[in-house]
């Protein structure tokens, strides 16, 4: 199974480009998209899930056109949109019953289905009370388990970490995982230490463009050698930032700890591993 998106653009308006000249082949396993706010992600999420339409460009999946056949998709997906809206007066379970008519689920399985998706984001103690009631975390969980219903292919999870605590986050990420053998998984997040932990690759975006797309070890490879850590003096912070990409600083008195990226690195600096994050950063730098 594989979705290939070949040149997308996606014009919102004369000003406004939600992507530009977008390509990437996405395949089985889980692809964690990577963007500041307005990079584009949730536009490429609404286009896969053939909510929205491209302005220009094609998406395929295993060779038919979904922009022009959307039913093709849209039987073997499961979205769970960035703002998810729930209805408040119903339960856990009339909810998801609902949302079941409306993808046209139904037989003998159904309720057995939602009991194992309600276990399955850790909702079963509260499925009978209004959802209206619920945290936003809990909120977040049922999106989650209505995206899983007609046991889907191909999941779209836009921000899906919103909200949850750092349990709820390890059980998601079990959830997801579980999954990933056998669906196209693509989830978006402007938090990398989300995307580190669930992806197996990773796509980083920004103004509507792919900047790069890999597994993690090869995002991380661009900036391999070029971090370093030094201590300076506080008063040299911003000169020292019009030197050298600046990815994180921890203030002791009047001295500066400064992690950064650089290919010019100052006497004494100590080399250290590079992260993500510290691949994301310089990527997204280099191309503003
Ligand atoms: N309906 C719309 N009308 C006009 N412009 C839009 C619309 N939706 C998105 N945009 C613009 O398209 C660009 C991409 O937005 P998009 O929501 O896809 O980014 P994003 O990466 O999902 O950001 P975020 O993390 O903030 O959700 C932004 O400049 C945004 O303002």
């Amino acid at each position: 199974m594989a979705l290939v998106i070949t040149n997308l653009t996606k014009q919102y308006n004369k000003h406004k480009t939600g992507l530009a000249d977008y390509s990437i082949t996405i395949n089985k396993g889980i692809l964690g998209l990577l963007g500041p706010n307005g990079a584009g992600k949730s536009t490429l999420m609404k286009i896969i899930a053939t909510i929205s339409k491209p302005t220009q460009g094609t998406v395929f999946l295993d060779g038919e056109d979904i922009v022009a056949n959307p039913g093709r998709i849209r039987k073997v997906l499961g979205y769970l949109p960035q703002d998810f809206g729930v209805y408040p007066n119903l339960n856990a379970y009339e909810f998801l019953t609902y949302i079941a008519a409306l993808k046209g689920l139904g037989g003998n399985d159904l309720r057995k289905r939602i009991d194992m998706l309600l276990e399955g984001v850790n909702l079963t103690a509260d499925a009978k009370r209004p959802i209206g009631t619920y945290s936003g975390g809990m909120k977040q969980r049922i999106g989650i388990a209505q995206a899983l219903l007609n046991d889907p292919k191909i999941l779209i999870f836009d921000e899906p970490t919103v909200g949850l605590d750092p349990e709820e986050r390890v059980r998601f990420r079990q959830l997801v995982s579980d999954l990933a053998d056998d669906c196209i998984i693509i989830l978006s997040s402007h938090i990398v230490s989300d995307i580190e932990t669930i992806a197996d690759e990773v796509a980083i975006m920004q103004n509507g463009r792919l900047l790069a797309k890999a597994i993690q070890p090869d995002i991380i490879k661009s900036v391999e050698g070029r971090v370093f850590e030094t201590l300076i003096d506080s008063s040299h912070l911003p000169d020292f930032k019009t030197k050298h990409l600046v990815i994180d600083t921890n203030r002791q008195k009047d001295k500066t700890r400064v992690r950064y990226i650089t290919t010019t690195p100052l006497a004494g600096s100590t080399a250290l591993t590079a992260t993500l994050e510290d691949a994301y950063l310089f990527l997204t730098h280099s191309n503003a």
